[in-house]
């Protein structure tokens, strides 16, 4: 059976099929129905995306089991020195609403697994420069012999659907559909393997299991589950609204930046994840694959050439500029400290 579709009219639902087995026409027009969202809401959700319904289950599988592990099991995928930004983070180790500047706010109710590009070429001397080494860090794996495997399968289905996603956005931006991938040929995006576990004992006060922010980078692709205590999404006009759990499909969102990129004629939408009601905190277990597409990371951020109706915003940056800005700020919590010591 399916789940019940919650009913939002801001968070609109398009089908990729005709983007992908179309004609040239039916990509354009679902370009536009993706212009749409990313100009009003900046969140979409996608069916008919074409990644297999085993790849999926897979992962979500690994996932779940690396997280009913003890702690000291999870422990083992820790990194082993300060500023390697792969493996296990627990609990309370990341601050999204700090990534805002929120004063007071208090560090996520999560913990997640995190891993970066699964195919580089190690002989390329593009990732041989000292700067390219600190970004493309080996990747940290657990034990559990299915768990890269279905990761990596995972990973690489997310670059595809990635692709396609932003062939489509430079369409829908009146650019050349190709505009896009000479920033993106060797993304540095991180696959974040969250877990909200279940709150028998509340939280702090103030505490959410992810604090409200916007993501760093051009776009997330999103598989999450349907569970007491889930995203919501900050409207125009300020309210917070749960975004829709559809079957089969992923939770898209624009990140910072698409509106660097677009000059803010694409919004890069506040999100937060928010606790369950306290009658329904035990059983109330999430995870979350995240894919958060992250361009080359020296790609330059400057306002494209469709985009300049009003001056520019925003200075030249680098991809990589702003995330290590925003990490900066994510990563400093005490347990952050304690956890990479
Ligand atoms: O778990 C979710 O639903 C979304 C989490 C999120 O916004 C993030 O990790 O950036
Ligand atoms: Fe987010």
């Amino acid at each position: 059976m399916e789940p019940i579709v919650t009913a939002l009219k801001s968070v609109p639902i398009i089908d990729l099929t005709p983007a992908r087995l179309g004609s040239q026409a039916d990509k354009l027009a679902v370009a536009r129905q993706i212009d749409e969202a990313a100009r009003s809401i900046g969140f979409l959700v996608v069916r008919g995306h074409g990644v297999p319904q085993e790849v999926i289950e897979a992962a979500s599988s690994v996932t779940r089991r690396f997280y009913d592990l003890s702690p000291s099991e999870k422990g083992r995928s820790r990194p082993r020195s300060k500023g390697v930004y792969r493996g296990y983070f627990g609990l309370e180790t990341g601050n999204l609403a700090s990534t805002i500047d929120e004063a007071n706010a208090k560090p996520d109710h999560r913990e997640y697994f995190t891993l970066g590009p699964v195919d580089v070429d190690a002989a390329d001397p593009y990732y041989r420069t000292d700067l390219a080494k600190e970004i493309f860090l080996p990747n940290i794996w657990p034990a559990d012999p299915q768990f890269r495997p279905a990761i990596e399968a995972y990973y690489r289905q997310m670059e595809e659907l990635a692709g396609l996603l932003m062939n489509l956005c430079a369409l829908g931006l009146g650019l050349d559909e190709s505009w896009f991938d000479d920033k993106f040929d060797k993304h540095t995006t991180n696959l974040v393997l969250s877990n909200y576990p279940d709150q028998p004992d509340g939280v702090m006060d103030g505490q959410l299991r992810a604090g409200a922010h916007t993501d760093y980078g051009s776009l997330t692709i999103l598989k999450t589950e349907d569970k007491p205590g889930g995203l919501e999404v900050q409207t125009a006009d300020g309210r917070w609204e749960a975004v829709p759990i559809v079957a089969d499909a992923f939770i898209i969102n624009l990140g910072d930046l698409m509106a660097y990129w677009t000059n803010d004629e694409w919004v890069s939408t506040m999100h937060r994840v928010v606790n369950p009601p306290r009658d329904k905190a035990v059983g109330s277990r999430r995870q979350s694959l995240v894919f958060f597409h992250q361009p080359n990371y020296d790609a330059r951020i400057a306002c494209i050439p469709t985009c300049t109706a009003q001056a520019p915003k925003y200075p030249v940056t680098t991809a990589n500029a702003h995330l290590q800005s925003k990490m900066a700020k994510m990563n400093d919590t005490p347990k952050f400290a304690e956890a990479t010591n």
